[in-house]
């Protein structure tokens, strides 16, 4: 669903091609809100804290490697606690709801926000929503309070539960004015911030002083603007596990091939990722990275040569990679899942097929063993780092709507914490570029076939050509495309 009211944009342009892309603020839509002193000026643990409040026109920029005459480019509002606070500790009736797919640290998330709200601001009426989106038409709620939620960090999942599809904004917001509730955190990745923007709309075209924020979930750390999404960390790590397993697994036998399929629908982080922190893997298969299989220069081939090298290989896909070749060979269905996301053929099971064929047709032995470790990667709890994060994102994402900020995702860029308006994580997808000197260290590290032509290599250089994943069509059309 795209931006409805083209009001929500807001863009402050500043000197030498500076833009601020803020975010919506209650006070837009309602006036003379009254405001308060933020609690957290009183807090004991913030009390040498040099700076309780961030500065509001500190911004975030974007593009953070510049010429002397670079425009300064597109820039967000600076995450943190606000001077003023528009709700009272006992007026605030938060609710946190999941949606999605798992991720590990859905519950630190969840954690974090309830303790959070308390500690910080003195906030005890928080509602656990059940079940995604579709909790909200449902009649009970979870009164969640820092001792319940204590030690959830610990398990894999989300107390909350999760669900795809079945979104009607507008009985939604009945609900939310049924309940009282005047924030909102929605926790999930690309459909579900699609979601929260219809839902703040709605809010907004009802005039009810309801901050909506969003946090973005998103294993395949796939979510447009922001460096890095929590889980990913945990993802990266888990899935060393099922390289070692192939790769302990192919050593040990002759001509064994271990074949591991990882997550990534349209982007290849995690492969590229546990590929480079692995050291054991011999190719990796990304969707960004087009490939074949016959003939000069092609996969088959390449297996075949590092057989003969080594007696083993290790070879990684994720779950997008090659989708076209699996379409020409065989008649795909048009499958989708309940949120609309196209369900893909199994890739990691075609690929060991094809393999198995070709050493079958020339006659030469092979042991290949297929691990998808999936589902036991998402399962599992955040690791510390990720922990950290869903901290950090936890507090900013509660400074933000006690300071009357709705209608934002709060994320990091180029590692500081920023509000994001909805529409622009919404717009488009980070993706690995394979321009760019990561994907090319990943191609060193495992030193496989870079499967394009001279003129391939050629169009892709030309910045004609050049896929801006991360384009703004408010900004100009030269914004560059992230690099990671
Ligand atoms: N384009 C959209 N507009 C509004 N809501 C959406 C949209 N796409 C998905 N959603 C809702 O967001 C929720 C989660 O979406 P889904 O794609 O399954 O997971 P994720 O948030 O991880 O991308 C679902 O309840 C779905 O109805
Ligand atoms: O089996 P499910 O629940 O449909 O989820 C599987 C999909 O979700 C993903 O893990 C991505 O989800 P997120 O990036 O939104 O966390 C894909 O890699 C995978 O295809
Ligand atoms: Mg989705």
């Amino acid at each position: 669903m795209g931006i409805e009211d083209e009001s929500l944009y807001k863009i402050v342009r500043g000197d030498f091609g500076y833009v601020l892309e803020d975010v919506p603020h209650l006070a837009d839509y309602l006036s003379d809100l009254p405001t308060y002193r933020n609690p957290l000026e009183d807090n004991a643990s913030y009390a040498a804290v040099r700076q309780y409040h961030i500065n509001e026109d500190d911004t975030i920029t974007k593009k953070i490697v510049v010429q002397k005459n670079s425009p300064r480019g597109p820039h967000f509002r600076r995450a943190g606690p606000g001077k003023r606070v528009y709700f009272q500790s006992d007026e605030v009736r938060a609710c946190i709801v999941t949606c999605g797919g798992l991720c590990p640290g859905l519950n630190t998330l969840i954690r974090e926000l309830v303790c959070g709200l308390s500690h910080m601001y003195g906030v005890d009426q928080v509602l656990g929503i059940e079940g995604g989106y579709r909790g909200f038409y449902a009649r009970n709620t979870i009164t969640l309070t820092p001792k319940s939620v204590n030690d959830i960090h610990k398990r894999g999942g989300t107390i909350l539960g999760t669900s795809r599809g079945d979104h009607d904004p507008i009985k939604l917001v009945d609900s939310i004015q049924d309940r009282g509730i005047n924030q909102v955190y929605i926790i999930g990745g690309n459909g579900t911030q699609k979601g929260a923007s219809v839902i703040f709309q709605e809010i907004r075209r009802r005039g009810l002083k309801v901050a909506v924020c969003g946090i973005p979930k998103s294993i395949d750390n796939d979510v447009a603007v922001i460096d890095k999404s929590f889980g990913f960390d945990t993802a990266v790590e888990e899935a060393q596990r099922a390289i070692n397993a192939a790769h302990v697994e192919a050593e040990s036998v002759e001509n064994g091939i271990g074949v591991v399929k990882l997550m990534g629908r349209f982007s290849g982080f995690i492969a590229m990722y546990a590929t480079l922190a692995s050291r054991d893997v011999d190719c990796c298969l990304i969707p960004e990275s087009p490939f074949y299989l016959e003939g000069k220069g092609g996969l088959l081939e390449f297996i075949e040569k590092r057989l003969k090298e080594n007696g083993h290989m290790v070879l990684v896909v994720a779950e997008g990679a090659g989708q076209k070749l699996i379409e020409a060979s065989m008649k795909c269905m048009d499958n989708k899942d309940a949120s609309e996301n196209l369900l893909l053929p199994d890739v990691g099971m075609w690929l060991s097929q094809k393999i198995k064929d070709y050493f079958k047709s020339r006659k030469m032995l092979l042991n290949l063993k297929y691990i998808d470790p999936t589902y036991m990667i998402r399962a599992i709890p955040s690791n510390a780092s990720d922990n950290v994060l869903c901290t950090l994102q936890a507090h900013c994402a509660i400074h933000g709507t006690m300071a009357g900020y709705t209608g934002f995702t709060v994320g990091l860029i180029n590692g500081r914490n920023s509000f994001i308006p909805f529409h622009r994580v919404t717009q488009s997808r980070n993706k690995v570029s394979i321009t760019d000197r990561m994907w090319g260290r990943l191609l060193m590290s495992t030193n496989q076939p870079i499967f394009l032509s001279p003129s391939d290599i050629e169009e892709l250089k030309d910045p004609e050509e050049t896929i801006i994943s991360d384009a703004d069509p408010l900004l100009s059309p030269s914004s560059p495309a992230p690099r990671h």
